[in-house]
């Protein structure tokens, strides 16, 4: 169990996402190479990891996205890239949903793809949420990262999986998100998803798709640290 002092005015769910973060903090030790996910419970890991390194804690992480590299910075992380590291200690990423057996649905900040890669790269998958992401089985859609120019063949062999798949749109701009990569992502609805490794798999293997949001491939590695509103435990399963 981890607790931390939560400021008069937080949410539940930030005061939960924080002590999930700041829990996944605490699994870092000095020297480690340390793989830093997208999202606000991450942030929150960031936010103990800087108040560490302060105390003369001596780390290098490795960012998944522009956001989670602009947060580190402003954090004082020090930072790397898979260029100079293909073998991470460590990598603390967030969630959008987990299922009992730890299977993920991951991506809603468009960052799966190098999600993926240091996730791959890490002898250790922390994975922070808060209790909501906790569901009996997954359903949210699975974002899908698709070069735009094979975004139409990829929603066709989307479908004929008995998928739905939308391309997600811009909150500030008009036409498509585009990633961190140039990409596009396809949000793909299932009515239900029996098989989470063989989706996974199956939408991996699509020609143009880079990667999926369904993280079941790192479950042996995982650790999954569920933040409540007074501590943070890990799951078991
Ligand atoms: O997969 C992700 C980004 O691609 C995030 O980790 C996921 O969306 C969770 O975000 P948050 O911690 O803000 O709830």
């Amino acid at each position: 169990m981890y607790m931390t002092s939560s400021s008069v005015g937080e949410s539940d769910q930030n005061v939960s996402k924080k002590n999930a973060g700041y829990y996944a903090a605490e699994l870092v030790r000095d020297g480690m190479v340390v793989g830093l996910g997208t999202g606000s419970t991450v942030f929150y890991a960031m936010e103990r990891l800087a108040e560490k390194i302060r105390d003369g804690m001596n780390i290098v992480g490795i960012p998944t996205s522009y956001q989670a590299e602009c947060r580190a910075r402003e954090y004082g992380i020090p930072l790397a890239t898979l260029h100079d590291y293909t073998e991470l200690d460590i990598a603390i990423d967030g969630a959008d949903q987990i299922d009992p057996k730890g299977f993920l649905i991951k991506g809603r900040g468009a960052a799966q793809t190098q999600e993926r890669c240091v996730a791959a790269a890490s002898r250790l998958f922390v994975v922070v949420a808060d209790v909501s992401k906790q569901t009996p089985s997954l359903s949210a859609p699975v974002p899908v990262e698709v070069i735009p120019s094979a975004a139409s063949l990829a929603a066709k062999m989307l479908s004929a999986m008995g998928g739905t798949p939308v391309v997600r749109e811009g909150v500030k701009k008009d036409g498509p998100v585009i990633t961190d990569n140039g990409n596009w992502i396809i949000d793909c609805t299932f009515a239900e998803i029996p098989d989470p490794l063989a989706l996974e798999t199956d939408i991996n293997n699509i020609p143009g798709v880079l990667s999926c949001g369904i993280f079941a491939e790192f479950t042996e590695k995982s650790k999954i640290v569920i933040g409540k509103k007074e501590s943070a435990e890990i799951m078991l399963f």
